[in-house]
């Protein structure tokens, strides 16, 4: 299974191809919608959310709600487009001039110079300018944009479909907001971390501490500052033996970590206990192994994976998001033309976008895992792959 995303944040839409999914399993176009609407939720967000309502389009490879095998297409329009046509226009071509254009951002009137010039710290903004030979920084920003994750999003929940009918379920939640942390133990299981999280405008299953976490929201908006948080990713118990020990890009835990890494914004991921265990002895760090019809643990601080391998248990990964580059009160850069110092160019942004990469998170976690699976059990169909899962439980429950 592969996949390529394409599309710019204000060009006409942004697209994937998916290629790899078997036949035979039923999509449903209003599952997609969902979770499209879950990444554009979240106390925190900025103006852009309140243009779209992302929809998924499905081009190709579905016939009659089911898959026919062959590579799907997905196609999610940006309304904000319209509003763009004419700094898009101008787009990539060196030589247009200097005049203002007007843009109709959130319905009001505004006049923008098109070409960007001053880089925002911790954005794509000035390696982007430089390595791809760009005068305009926009020229880099509008695929660096996070909005390219509403397109993985749409491949995620095709994704989870396919897990789904294997019983492989997914939550993400959100755990920190800036200084604002869920310090408790987590006792209750998934389906009350989805129903809760799904209850919080910050996807966080205590509502003490997401009122806290909006007052943080609120704080850091007005001082014109930005934020950035941990989001938590879980799954129900996995098969044994999903990755491999044998070579290195065959490691689950590296796989799952370079796809969380690949989100936009993250910088830190953990599996289970995760830096926890360089502080901890052994006796407080692995996880003892017990049977009663099957081996099981008492702990998870694995996380779900030992040796490269999913060791039955459910998988918990978490990720740590920067704040957001784009500050209301900018940083201070450097022209790229005069070389003089500037203030960063201020685009319209988002305060937080932690609950946001939380069902990101989910998406880019489902769709590797989906690949893994189709490594280990493949076939054409759901139905040949069902066979092949089946076999290796009926094998694993044998020894
Ligand atoms: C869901 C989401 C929304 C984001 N929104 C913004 C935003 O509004 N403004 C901004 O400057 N960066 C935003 N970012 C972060 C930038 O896209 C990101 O920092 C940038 O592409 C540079 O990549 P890096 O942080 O991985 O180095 C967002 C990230 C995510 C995951
Ligand atoms: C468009 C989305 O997020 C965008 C991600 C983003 C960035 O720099 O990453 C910058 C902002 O773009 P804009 O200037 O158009 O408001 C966000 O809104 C989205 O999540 O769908």
């Amino acid at each position: 299974m592969r996949y390529l995303t394409a599309g710019e944040s204000h060009g006409k839409a942004i697209t994937a191809i998916l290629e790899g999914i078997p036949a035979n399993l039923k999509i449903s176009k209003e599952d997609i919608d969902r979770d499209l609407a879950r990444r554009q939720g979240g106390y925190g967000r900025g103006g852009r959310m309140k243009i779209e309502t992302d929809q998924v389009n499905i081009l190709s490879g579905i016939r009659g709600g089911k898959t026919l095998g062959s590579p799907i297409t997905l196609q999610i329009e940006n309304n904000d487009w319209e509003n763009w046509q004419d700094v898009m226009a101008a787009f990539g071509n060196s030589g247009y001039d200097q005049e203002e254009i007007t843009i109709k951002k959130e319905t009001k009137i505004k006049h923008v110079k098109p070409k960007v010039t001053k880089p925002r710290p911790g954005h794509a903004d000035l390696a982007g300018s430089l390595k791809y030979n760009q005068e305009d920084i926009r020229n880099i920003l509008e695929r660096a944009s996070a909005r390219e994750t509403a397109m993985r999003v749409a491949v995620g929940a095709i994704a989870k479909t396919f897990l789904r009918n294997f019983g492989i379920e997914f939550a993400g939640h959100v755990l920190q907001v800036g200084r604002v942390a869920l310090d408790k133990e987590l006792d209750i299981d998934l389906d009350e971390i989805r129903e809760r999280s799904e209850d919080s405008p910050l996807r966080c299953v205590d509502k003490e501490v997401t009122q806290q976490m909006i007052e943080e929201i609120d704080q850091c908006k007005t001082e014109g500052n930005s934020l950035g948080g941990i989001f938590e990713i879980r799954t129900t118990a996995l098969p044994i033996g999903l990755g491999s020990h044998v070579q290195w890009d065959r490691k689950l835990d590296a796989r799952l970590t370079a796809a969380l890494m690949s989100i936009q914004a993250i910088k830190g991921v953990e599996v289970g206990l995760g830096f926890e265990v360089g502080k901890r002895w052994g006796s407080k760090v692995h996880d003892e192994i017990f049977y009663e019809d099957r081996f099981y643990r008492k702990s998870n601080n694995a996380g779900g994976i030992e040796g490269g391998m999913s060791n039955g248990e459910p998988l918990v990964l978490r990720a740590a998001m920067k704040p957001i580059p784009t500050l209301y009160k900018p940083l201070s850069s450097i022209d790229l033309e005069s070389k003089e110092e500037f203030k960063a160019s201020v685009e319209r942004s988002d305060v937080t976008a932690v609950p946001a990469a939380s069902v990101v998170g989910e998406a880019v976690v489902a769709i590797e895992l989906a690949k893994v699976f189709l490594e280990k059990f493949g076939g054409d169909s759901i139905e040949e792959i069902r066979i092949n899962y089946e076999n290796y439980l009926t094998m694993v429950r044998e020894r």
